[in-house]
């Protein structure tokens, strides 16, 4: 299972736990920024986000309550849940976890969690006017499911799912909770920060959206101390860090209770799936585990920026194989291609400030077709479509490109890039032991504490992968240099030669 809020596009690479919540500028692979107007739209919107300052929604509980998980097994187990091998514990990775209670062979299939279990688009709504309401107004499932969620809530015992919604976190970790404050002051390096902004706004857009469309509409269905920002920052954050697709079942999005108690390993390839033979989602252990141990499952192959995107943490440095960082690549305003080339880039769906990931064991292709594109001179003006092609998502372009008579020009310029963006960590991870000085209560030290831990974890892991592909493209320009010089004298010791 995939457990995670992808955004669309990298869904692809996992099956199951996955949110399906897509920012519209998301091209692939990369991330496109945000227009300063949109930042301000946070600024106004979303700056009452820390714990200290926000108005916590009714329902929910701690995030590491156990009283309220007892409960919730207690409901499942008496609603249809078949006897289980592990029980929900406070644990030392993720708060809350599930334990194994007897020992669990490898291969060995978990859960069963029965479909009426399972909160789906198509569930029942305990006011069913308000769900046919949104459902003749064709209202997406991620909308649909955030506003299901708080309608259900809403009505406390009188919904089925109360248990349940009763053990989910009041305020659960994601960056839709960070104030735009706390996401320029620990994640200017990163360009998590320009992603966690772009996520808030497709949030705040899309309530916005289903007020002025809906809920103004309704007002005896949809009441605004109800259905408020508020409310929906919450509903939208269990979805993120909560939210599965389920490949078996036609790759609807779920939230599987119970399930959703399992957390994430980057040392596991597990993932949560409906099994057409028991009839109920599992998933099957890839390690044995003994009693008493957590059993983990995988979130999908993501980045430790994704992860604390989507479930607010970051695994040890070092432990995420899939970890990557966004460079960003951008075509300088001084070239004298510069239109035309934008132009190209524009018709492939890519602009003049353009991110890749870059991982510990390399970069994309298509980020080596961008420098390339980026260094030209307009004298290869005839390459510039192939180049643009190449760099974009496009699968049908030849992605291999070499133009040997620049290549040493876009290395050049790929570690330029990487080097600007070092120094921005450096400058942050420098700065961060005096980040903290002007706190006024214990309660907002803690989460400035808390908060810069993480951001700490996030730059150190991408600093890391930047530092790497630094010594990758200097080594790979000196033996390029070496070759360059070694043959510019065997050229002037035959020219000697032949004076
Ligand atoms: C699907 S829930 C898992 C259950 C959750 N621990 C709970 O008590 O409700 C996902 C959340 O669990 C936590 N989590 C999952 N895996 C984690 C990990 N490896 N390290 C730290 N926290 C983790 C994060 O708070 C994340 O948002």
């Amino acid at each position: 299972m995939a457990m995670a809020m992808a955004e669309a596009s990298r869904i692809t690479l996992h099956s199951t736990l996955l949110p399906f919540f897509t920012p519209k500028t998301h091209v692939g692979h990369r991330h496109l920024s945000l227009s300063s107007s949109r930042k301000h739209q946070v600024q106004c919107s979303v700056s009452a986000g820390a714990a200290a300052q926000t108005n916590p929604v009714a329902w929910g509980c701690e995030i590491d309550s156990l009283e309220n998980s007892s409960a919730l097994q207690r409901w499942l187990s008496e609603s249809g849940l078949p006897p289980q091998k592990m029980g929900i514990e406070r644990v030392e990775v993720g708060e809350r976890g599930l334990v194994a209670l007897k020992n669990i062979r490898k291969g060995e299939k978990l859960l069963f969690v029965p479909p009426s279990l399972v909160i789906t688009p198509d569930s029942e709504w305990s006011c069913p006017e308000a769900g046919e309401v949104l459902k003749r107004n064709s209202v997406p499932d991620w909308p649909l499911l955030a506003t299901y969620l708080i309608s259900e809530a809403s009505l406390m015992e009188s919904s089925r799912w109360s248990n349940y919604i009763s053990a989910l976190p009041r305020q659960p970790y994601s960056l839709l909770y960070w104030t735009q404050a706390e996401l320029d002051r620990y994640l200017e390096a990163s360009q998590i920060r320009e992603r966690a902004i772009e996520r808030i706004n497709n949030v705040i857009g899309t309530y916005n959206d289903l007020r002025l469309r809906i809920f103004s509409k309704y007002p005896d269905l949809f009441p605004d101390e109800v259905f408020n920002i508020e409310s929906f920052k919450w509903s939208f954050g269990i979805l993120f860090s909560r939210l599965v697709r389920l490949p078996s079942m036609g790759g609807n999005v779920a939230l599987v209770p119970w399930a959703d108690m399992l957390n994430h390993s980057c040392d596991v390839e597990t993932f949560l799936d409906y099994d057409k033979t028991s009839k109920g989602i599992v998933f099957t252990t890839d390690r044995p585990y003994q009693p008493g141990e957590q059993v983990f499952i995988s979130y999908g192959k993501k980045s430790n920026g994704e992860l604390l995107l989507s479930y607010g943490f970051v695994p040890k440095e070092g432990a995420n194989p899939s970890d990557s960082v966004e460079l960003s690549l951008s075509l300088k305003k001084s070239d004298a291609s510069y239109k035309e080339k934008l132009e190209l880039l524009k018709n492939y769906g890519l602009s003049a400030s353009q991110c890749f990931p870059i991982q510990i064991t390399g970069w994309p292709l298509e980020l080596m077709a961008y420098a390339y594109l980026a260094v030209s001179p307009s004298s290869m003006r005839g390459d510039f479509e192939e180049m643009a092609a190449a760099a974009s998502n496009n699968t049908t372009s030849k992605k291999d490109l070499r133009y040997p008579e620049i290549e040493e020009q876009a290395l050049q310029f790929i570690l330029d890039s990487c080097e600007s963006s070092i120094s921005k960590y450096n400058k942050f991870l420098q700065a961060s032991g005096s980040l903290d000085l002007d706190v006024t209560s214990p309660k907002q030290l803690n989460r400035r504490l808390f908060l810069k831990q993480l951001a700490v974890d996030l730059c150190t892991s991408e600093r890391r992968i930047l530092f790497r592909a630094q010594y990758i493209l200097r080594r790979k320009l000196r033996d390029m240099r070496a070759g360059e010089l070694r043959a510019l004298k065997i050229f002037n010791g035959f020219r000697n030669l032949f004076q």
